[in-house]
């Protein structure tokens, strides 16, 4: 809540996009956050909300954005907002963030510019919201009162580092991970891949995607340095990654198989176990948007299915299926993560109701 003890004034750069299409969702369902003001390019700014996005959403556009004049992506513009989220193109985002960032907001981003710098954390708030410790460091170093910048991670990184940290937590650290993504379209944006390119077909190649992951994944399941100034990566830990992109509209899957340190690996039913009683910060302090079940372990041989269980805990639990016996490391298993919910914008949000809750915004 704001000082005033109202919902938090929000505001949303990139709202036009895909992402920002679902902030604008989840926001008007969330009772800590009001829509106060939308950004987008010049090529939007100016225009009602409802002529200026090309809504691809099945929920209906909610009608506290559908007459809301576009602006541009200007702080001074967004005076009023207790938070920004930003779901901007990369190419555009380390500038724009960066201006609201001197300007004295809290900024949630989901772009990768600011992902791997050491005092911003990068955070999946299921996983490791201990690592605001590192915003007083930056609110430190720049003589900023109130503003800070959290980003969330890659989408596909977001369902990865779900089971990985619970398994790290109870059987202590991992060797070696190698996973193969099988990511939907939604996840390149709009008009995002061309319909020749993906239908009946499969890409095998998404640009930069498997370096980030192979990096984000040591940085969020490491720690932050004793004075909390800068964060620290795993070192022992070793992941490789291959991306595809398939044609799914949501819901990106991933094919994981994983090594633990430990010379005796925990059984197949321990590791359900663990995964199934896997609990966060988040939702023991009672935040909005954290999923009732973390993670969703399925029996069922057949899944998780994108179409069937992209949507489970409301797009931010992470379905966890097919986890046996792997002959080469020590366990692999199947995993679906919604890329713009856990994947994007519901885990900004989530990163915001924590920071409230903290006291942070
Ligand atoms: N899609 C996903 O699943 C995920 C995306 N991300 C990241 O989130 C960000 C947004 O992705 P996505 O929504 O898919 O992308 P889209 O291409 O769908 O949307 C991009 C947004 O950026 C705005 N924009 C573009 N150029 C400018 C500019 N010069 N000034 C101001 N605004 C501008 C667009 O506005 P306009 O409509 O006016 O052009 C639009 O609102 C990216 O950084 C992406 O990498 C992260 C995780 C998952
Ligand atoms: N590249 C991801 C989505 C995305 O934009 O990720 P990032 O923010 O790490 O570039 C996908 O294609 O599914």
């Amino acid at each position: 809540m704001s000082s005033t003890g109202g919902p938090l004034n929000a505001g949303v750069l990139g709202a036009t996009g895909t992402v920002g299409q679902r902030f604008i969702v989840l926001l008007s369902q969330n009772p800590m956050f009001r829509i106060h003001s939308l950004g987008a390019s010049e090529r939007s700014a100016g225009k009602a909300y409802r002529l200026a996005a090309k809504w691809k959403l099945s929920d209906p556009m909610p009608d506290e954005a559908r007459e809301a004049l576009v602006k541009p992506c200007d702080p001074a513009q967004f005076a009023g907002c207790d938070v920004v989220f930003s779901g901007l193109d990369a190419s555009v985002a380390g500038d724009i963030e960066g201006a609201f960032l001197a300007a004295d907001f809290a900024v949630f981003s989901n772009a990768k510019n600011y992902r791997m710098v050491p005092s911003v954390p990068l955070c999946v708030p299921v996983v490791n919201t201990d690592h605001y410790a590192l915003v007083a460091g930056q609110r430190a170093a720049s003589g900023r009162k109130k503003g800070f910048i959290v980003t969330n991670s890659n989408c596909s990184t977001s369902g990865l580092v779900v089971p990985l940290k619970a398994l790290q937590d109870r059987f202590g650290p991992l060797r070696r991970v190698v996973v193969t993504t099988l990511q939907a379209i939604s996840g390149a944006g709009y008009p995002g891949v061309a319909s020749l390119d993906i239908l009946d077909n499969i890409v095998p190649l998404i640009e930069g995607e498997e370096s980030k992951m192979e990096a984000e994944v040591l940085k969020i399941l490491g720690g932050v340095s004793a004075d909390a100034s800068a964060c620290a990566p795993l070192t022992d830990l070793r992941v490789s990654a291959t991306c595809n992109r398939v044609p799914v509209i949501d819901g990106h899957t991933e094919c994981v198989s994983v090594e633990f340190a430990a010379a005796t690996p925990p059984s197949i039913d321990e590791i359900k176990q663990c995964l199934r009683e896997y609990t966060c910060e988040a939702q023991r302090l009672g935040c909005y948007s954290a999923p009732a079940q973390v993670m969703q372990v399925t029996e069922e041989e057949d899944r998780p299915q994108p179409r069937l269980d992209r949507n489970a805990g409301g797009g931010m639990s992470v379905t966890v299926g097919r986890i046996r016996e792997c002959p080469v490391f020590h366990v692999k298993f199947t995993l679906l993560v919604h890329n713009t919910v856990l994947g994007a914008a519901g885990a900004s949000i989530l990163n915001a109701e924590y920071a409230a809750k903290k006291g942070y915004l």
